[in-house]
């Protein structure tokens, strides 16, 4: 059967795992590696879509659990799906619900079926189970559909872990059976496994018969260690089939990104840009700026000197410290814009990297310039 979404390696480097591919959907193809600004309730927050466009942003993310709270999947399906209601028209993906319902809902019961829930909105009692997760993805159209996944907390014990994994493979098979409209879009499997190597492979070895077209690797990027979570990512995106898209959910700063690269990741997501914007936060060519600071008071060059984006083209530090000062809206929409821009710029770089046999000399010399992250 022929897939909505398919992966195609291009090139991987002589010296690192990284790899330069292509993802293709029914509303385009993705360089990858790719970052993906996150677009939870269906705005990139401050951010209008021409602009995300314009900075070469091919997909971006959104997710199940706002949708359905807040409008209703059912409104999204009634305005022609998400890229119409929107007005997005190059892919998206949509995570399945699983992450959300434990960071922001009031979890109330994890059972075989599914997970009752209080929506953090108003309280009401809900249910999301992998049927639900998989109605509501089809009623908004994404291209890339997520799995509905159980994220272990950190630290967690390996036989919580072991029986989660279990439970998630089981909702992966339910997930593919429900799945409608094959031919438009694309279900993503999720590996579990929490920091345990060998339940990473137990639950590789468990999603990858089902033939899916990409997997993630969920479960990290939840609190632990910077150095233990590279360590089980290292080894564990080894057991994925190269020949698919493998995506690290959750993880979005600069260090972050080139270390996944460096070991096989081709997609990734984060809030992390336009969340620290709206804190006044700026990520840099020379590292991170807090705009707040009084030293950028009398200071009249752009953010980043680097920068060709529409904010450091036309505005100064001092300015954009004003704004922040003032709480004026311009400064979170001015921030976003730069600090998304920023990085999928530095996603572009490194995929010319990886072409031209110079990924690790990219990663050196922008650490170098980043300074302490
Ligand atoms: N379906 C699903 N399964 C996961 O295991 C998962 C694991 C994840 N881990 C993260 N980490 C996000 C960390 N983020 C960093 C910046 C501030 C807000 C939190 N997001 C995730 C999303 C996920 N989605």
């Amino acid at each position: 059967m022929k897939h909505a979404v398919t992966y195609e390696l291009l090139k991987t480097d002589q010296r690192t795992k990284a790899r330069r591919g292509r993802v293709t959907t029914p509303h385009g193809t993705i360089e990858t590696p790719v970052f993906m600004p996150v677009g939870t309730a269906a705005t990139v927050k401050a951010m209008r879509p021409e602009q995300v466009k314009e900075m070469g942003a091919e997909i971006i993310l959104s997710n199940t659990y706002h949708l359905y709270l807040r409008p209703g999947h059912d409104i999204v399906k009634a305005a022609g799906g998400l890229h119409k209601f929107m007005n997005w028209d190059k892919a998206i993906l949509t995570d399945s619900g699983g992450f959300q319902v434990f960071s922001l809902g009031a979890l109330r019961k994890i059972t075989e079926e599914g997970v009752e829930f209080r929506s953090h909105i108003d309280g009401s009692k809900h249910m999301l189970s992998p049927e639900k997760s998989m109605e509501i993805q089809n009623a908004l159209g994404s291209d890339i559909m997520m799995a509905f996944d159980e994220c272990a907390p950190y630290p967690a014990d390996r036989n919580y872990v072991k029986n989660s994994l279990e439970r998630t493979t089981r909702w992966l098979k339910r997930c593919k059976e429900y799945h409608q409209n094959m031919e438009n879009q694309s279900l993503f499997g999720i590996m579990q496994g929490g920091m345990y190597k060998d339940l990473r492979y137990e639950s590789a070895m468990q999603i990858v018969d089902l033939d899916l077209p990409g997997y993630a690797i969920g479960g990290l990027s939840v609190g632990e260690p910077k150095e233990l979570m590279l360590d089980v990512l290292d080894d564990c995106v080894d057991h994925l089939p190269a020949e698919k898209a493998r995506y690290l959910m959750g993880v979005g700063s600069p260090d972050y990104l080139f270390e996944g690269v460096e070991r096989g990741v081709d997609m990734f997501d984060c809030v992390l840009p336009t969340r620290i914007a709206r804190h006044g936060m700026a990520m840099t060519s020379y590292g991170r700026v807090n705009i707040k600071n009084a030293k950028y008071e009398r200071d009249f060059e752009p953010l980043d000197p680097e920068c060709d984006c529409y904010t450091c083209k036309n505005y100064s530090k001092a300015y954009l410290r004003h704004l922040y000062k003032c709480d004026e809206m311009l400064s979170a929409m001015l921030l976003s814009n730069h600090n998304l821009h920023f990085l999928v710029k530095m996603m572009g770089n490194i995929r010319t990297a990886i072409e031209e046999e110079r990924f690790l000399e990219y990663k050196n010399e922008f650490y170098a310039k980043y300074g302490r992250f």
